[in-house]
């Protein structure tokens, strides 16, 4: 393979996302593809490295820059991010870090500009204590776009500084044992053998966070299906879904499909329907139930019109993991801090309250639905659910809060969960 320039790799990968709207999950494997095994974990630590702290970076180049680079030349704006990001945020030896990013000026053939990178880069170790002394006192220092900060503080007047906080963190990785191979703790011991080690979460009995997150290759027995990579939060899906051997159950909303594959962990006899509108994400249920060894109905649908995939089909439990802002899982997917806008949330909201409306007549009555989301706004969430109770006489909310402040909120934390919302409805 020839050794490419990865500041230059990570500089296009974030170009993308940024000036064109795409998400980095869909971008960087292409990037990742054009280097060696090693240098991808870096390549992944730049771009996602970046995309966390954008604000800051853009910010120090206005101050050291006085005209930003434009058109074909835009992309070296986003190297010199990648190597302010190095400086500030990596361990990597300053020396090394400066030549890399220069030299990735030539790997975009532009290699008359490799001076220029040089030189702010080199202005920027000079000054960066009073840089960062200025950019502390900054409106900018949340690191997050201003109609989110508005909407968190809007809805959190004490916690917004503790969620945004989180959000800027490098997430911890969860993961899901199999209850159906070995207990939580069995795995954990098997874990230890292998020389890493975990956490257990107080409220999520098959969790297990990795001390130190590591290659699913890595894992005793992941191959096996022993063990499945799922946030502890949206592992508490099944705490209120309460699957049961026997039951016909539908997944909507189901890819890439790991609650699927958990609803079957849960309850191995249960009937299960997955399904999404989106195909190429199914595939990737079908690979999730390969693994595990499991079975289900997958099939390609839009919520909002059931009878075209289920007829008038009724099933027990409903799992709607609807889809949403994202916000709570802002750590894990730093692109969506640019890819979101003010005006998607009340989209979002009136595509979940369409979808509610069009599969509770397809829940038996003393059936259950379990509403979630992975989002920490209350439009999508709390306002949804009560808005939801007040049309559905017969919907009735349990052991999630009140008809007033419906559902249970998890806001994101360093060692916890993510942030996720369900509502637990009972069809009377
Ligand atoms: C939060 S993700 C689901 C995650 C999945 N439940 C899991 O645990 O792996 C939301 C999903 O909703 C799907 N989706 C979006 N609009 C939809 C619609 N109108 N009908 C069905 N699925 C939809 C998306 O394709 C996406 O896969």
């Amino acid at each position: 393979m020839k050794k490419q320039n990865l500041r230059s790799l990570a500089a296009q990968a974030i170009e993308q996302v940024v000036e064109q709207g795409q998400s980095l999950s869909n971008v960087l494997p292409s990037f990742q593809q054009k280097v060696s095994d090693k240098d991808k974990a870096l390549l992944q630590e730049l771009c996602f490295g970046v995309l966390r702290t954008l604000p800051q970076l853009e910010w120090l180049i206005g101050k050291l820059m006085s005209r930003p680079m434009t058109g074909k030349q835009r992309v070296l704006h986003y190297l010199i991010m990648v190597g302010l990001y190095q400086l500030l945020h990596t361990r990597i030896p300053p020396h090394a870090a400066l030549a890399e990013t220069v030299e990735g000026a030539v790997a975009v053939k532009r290699p008359q500009l490799k001076g220029l990178i040089n030189g702010v880069l080199r202005q920027f170790q000079r000054q960066q204590d009073e840089l960062l002394a200025e950019f502390s006192g900054s409106e900018k220092r949340f690191l997050h776009p201003d109609w989110l900060l508005k909407r968190l503080q809007k809805a959190y007047p004490q916690q917004w500084e503790t969620i945004v906080g989180a959000n800027n963190l490098r997430p911890p990785m969860w993961l899901r044992v199999n209850r159906n191979h070995h207990s939580r703790d069995e795995w954990m011991a098997l874990l230890e053998e292998a020389g890493m080690s975990g956490f257990t979460h107080p409220d999520y009995n098959d969790a297990v966070r990795l001390a130190n997150p590591a290659s699913v290759l890595a894992l005793p027995g992941f191959e096996q299906g022993w063990v499945t990579v799922q946030d502890a939060s949206a592992q508490g899906c099944m705490t209120f879904l309460e699957p049961q051997n026997g039951e016909r159950i539908l997944d909507l909303c189901a890819a890439p499909g790991g609650k699927t594959t958990h609803i079957l962990e849960a309850a191995p006899q249960a009937s299960v329907m997955a399904v999404d509108i989106d195909e190429q994400r199914l595939s990737r249920v079908y690979d999730n139930l390969k693994r595990l060894g499991m079975k289900a109905e997958v099939k390609q649908g839009d919520g909002r019109t059931p009878a075209q995939w289920c007829g008038d089909e009724q099933f027990d439990r409903i799992l709607l993991d609807a889809p949403c802002s994202a916000t709570g899982v802002i750590r894990r997917h730093p692109d969506i801090k640019w890819l979101r806008r003010d005006r998607d949330i009340n989209e979002l909201a009136q595509l979940q309250s369409e979808i509610l409306d069009a599969v509770w007549p397809h829940l038996k009555s003393g059936g259950t639905l379990v509403y979630a989301t992975c989002s920490v706004l209350p439009e999508e969430n709390s306002l949804q659910i009560a808005a939801f109770l007040k049309r559905t006489p017969n919907a009735r909310l349990q052991t999630t809060g009140t008809p007033q402040q419906p559902g249970k909120q998890n806001l994101p934390g360093a060692e916890e969960g993510d942030g996720f919302f369900y509502a637990k409805l009972i069809k009377e």
